[in-house]
């Protein structure tokens, strides 16, 4: 066996026992160039949090990996199979949007559609089913309201909802887009160390698209910032410096760590991101 082996082998090695392993992946929308030969495998039961500035491609990344967006090169898989639609590998907590006021749908009934929403896979039905999504709905919270129309709920109960949803067929990789938004402080921290105790229970690797890592910090393993066509992987005090946000951006950018959380500021769009951290002082 030769002393290194070549890079192909050792990313085919890594590839292997990955959740999720994206390839010398690259995407772009005509010349506008999302990311470039990005390598990443992502562990069962490791925690992704994906940042960026808007536009940067967080939600193409999803749709990738979803199977509805095709890479301009390179390869994705999940599970260690190609990236396919409908696959029951992966659950799915989408950006919020309010369910119609109007919608029939009852909250059992959104459940349940993750039991069997899947094309291909078992189908539950009866009471299996019944017990499935009353096991569901009682590991959000929800059971109290499970017999009430989803458009008559609350934007945090309807995002539990959405949660139980995609963790319904307890899959081997979650992706979740913003789950956090317009959700107040209590409903963050429900949703989000709800979607950590399934990582640690189910092994699922998890994909965290967000804005402000605060809510997540404790969970995270690793942080996948995209920006300026660039990007970065590594843990959280690897990624979220001044020395390498201000290269991705291509300006000075600062990152501040005041009392356990990490600012960042002086990004180009002019908005400031607020991100967790461990320690006092700029990193
Ligand atoms: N099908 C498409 N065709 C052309 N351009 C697209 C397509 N889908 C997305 N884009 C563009 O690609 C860029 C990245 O979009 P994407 O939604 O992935 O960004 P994002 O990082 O999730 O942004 P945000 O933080 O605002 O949600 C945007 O400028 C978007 O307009």
């Amino acid at each position: 066996m030769p002393a290194t082996e070549p890079p192909n082998r050792q990313a085919a090695a890594a590839a292997a026992g990955s959740a999720i392993a994206l390839t010398d992946a690259t995407l772009a929308y005509g010349d506008r160039v999302l990311w470039r030969d990005l390598d990443l495998q992502v562990r069962p039961g490791e925690f992704l949090a994906v940042l960026g500035p808007n536009g940067s491609g967080k939600t193409s990344l999803l749709r990738v990996l979803l199977g509805l967006q095709a890479l301009n090169s390179g390869t994705a898989r999940i599970a260690g199979h190609a990236v396919r639609r409908g696959s029951r590998d992966i659950g799915y907590i989408p950006q919020q949007k309010a369910f119609r006021a109007g919608s029939p749908l009852r909250a059992r009934d959104l459940v349940g559609l993750g039991l069997d929403g899947h094309r291909w896979g078992f189908r539950l039905s009866g009471r299996p089913f019944r017990k499935r999504v009353d096991e569901l709905l009682d590991l959000v919270g929800a059971s109290a309201y499970a017999d009430v129309p989803v458009g008559l709920l609350s934007g945090g109960e309807q995002q539990r909802l959405r949660a139980a949803q995609a963790l319904a067929t307890d899959p081997k990789v979650l992706l979740c887009d913003e789950p956090l938004l317009s959700l107040d402080l209590h409903h963050q921290q429900a949703v989000s160390s709800l979607i950590d105790g399934q990582r640690r229970r189910k092994n699922t690797a998890v994909v965290f698209v967000t804005h402000e890592i605060n809510p997540i910090i404790d969970y995270v393993d690793r942080v996948l910032y995209l920006a300026g066509g660039q990007f970065r992987v590594g843990t959280p005090e690897e990624v979220m410096t001044t020395a390498v946000l201000s290269d991705m951006y291509g300006t000075q950018v600062k990152v501040i760590r005041n009392e356990g959380r990490l600012v960042v500021v002086g990004l180009p769009d002019a908005t400031t991101h607020e991100h967790g951290g461990h320690e006092d002082g700029e990193d």
